[in-house]
């Protein structure tokens, strides 16, 4: 057993220990698998997002987690409250900037929102993160035109600015913290047939950062954890219901043994 697949497995029964309280402030697309995700995995999650309610849900949770998936003017209010709030009190803020690039509105928002808080993890696709570090990305809505090693230069300078973790998911995933990277290489492609498998990766972020003040750390595992738990339920299936159902199940039945046989985890 590596060091690392023990350190990923303690932060696992912390979470199934603890079942620390998720605030999320997610789209309408994956509020339900996402939440599911999050329980399976041993944490409680809440999809709260009005303005008049989100800091004092902040106050009371381990980590608030950010997805701008269907914006609107109502969420940006939540958002910017829930933030703000989450720094003053020191809690982990994990961000998603799904389709950022697509729209000026997804844009302008998403740079407001990190000026006014910085994240201590971003995770998105390759398109998501060069067009938040400010390149002119092509991206397909919600989805990414590049492969994930694009957007490594893109995603050290992010990292430089928010001082915090960026995520570049994909076939293989990036997780970069100024010079530090860590590279995931588990997974499956059948992942991309199941909307909001990306902001599953997010949502469990934050639960694993709930358990593990090294965001660094957090993040990786939470990586390690949703490709090791797509590779299993294709096993079972490998079809886009099937693995969205039989993903769960492999979170919940997720074993030290099956981390240690499968994790493939290099650091560069
Ligand atoms: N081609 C692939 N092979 C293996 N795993 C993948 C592949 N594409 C995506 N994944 C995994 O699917 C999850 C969602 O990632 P991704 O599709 O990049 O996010 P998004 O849905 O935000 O675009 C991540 O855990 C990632 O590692
Ligand atoms: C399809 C869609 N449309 C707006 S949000 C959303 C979900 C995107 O989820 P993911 O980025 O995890 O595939
Ligand atoms: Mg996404």
């Amino acid at each position: 057993m590596t060091q690392s697949a023990q350190s990923i497995w303690t932060d696992i029964e912390r979470i199934r220990a603890q079942a620390p309280l998720i605030h999320n402030i997610t789209n309408f697309v994956v509020m339900n698998n996402t939440a599911n995700a999050l329980l399976a995995l041993g944490a409680s999650p809440a999809m709260v997002h009005a303005p008049e309610e989100v800091e004092d849900f902040v106050s009371i949770s381990s980590a608030l987690v950010v997805n701008i998936g269907t914006l609107d003017a109502t969420f940006v209010a939540g958002m910017r409250l829930a933030m703000r709030q989450a720094k003053a009190l020191g809690k982990p803020i994990v961000f998603d900037p799904v389709g950022v690039g697509a729209t000026n509105f997804r844009n302008q928002v998403s740079e407001e929102l990190l000026a006014l808080a910085a994240p201590d993890v971003i995770r998105g696709n390759a398109s998501e993160i060069m067009a938040l570090a400010g390149l002119n990305a092509q991206t397909k809505g919600v989805d990414s035109l590049y492969g994930s090693e694009a957007a490594v230069d893109a995603a050290r300078r992010l990292s430089a600015l928010t001082g915090g973790v960026v995520v570049i998911s994909g076939a293989t995933d990036y997780i970069i913290q100024g010079e530090k990277t860590s590279i995931i290489s588990n997974g499956h492609p059948l992942m991309t047939k199941v909307t909001g498998m990306g902001c599953t990766a997010t949502a469990l972020t934050g639960a694993f950062a709930a358990v593990n003040s090294d965001y660094f750390q957090a993040a990786t595992h939470a990586m390690a954890v949703m490709g090791i738990a797509g590779e299993l339920a294709v096993e079972k299936k490998p079809a886009p219901g099937s693995l969205q159902l039989n993903f769960l199940d492999a979170l919940y039945e997720l074993t030290e043994a099956a981390i240690a046989d499968r994790l493939q985890l290099t650091y560069a």
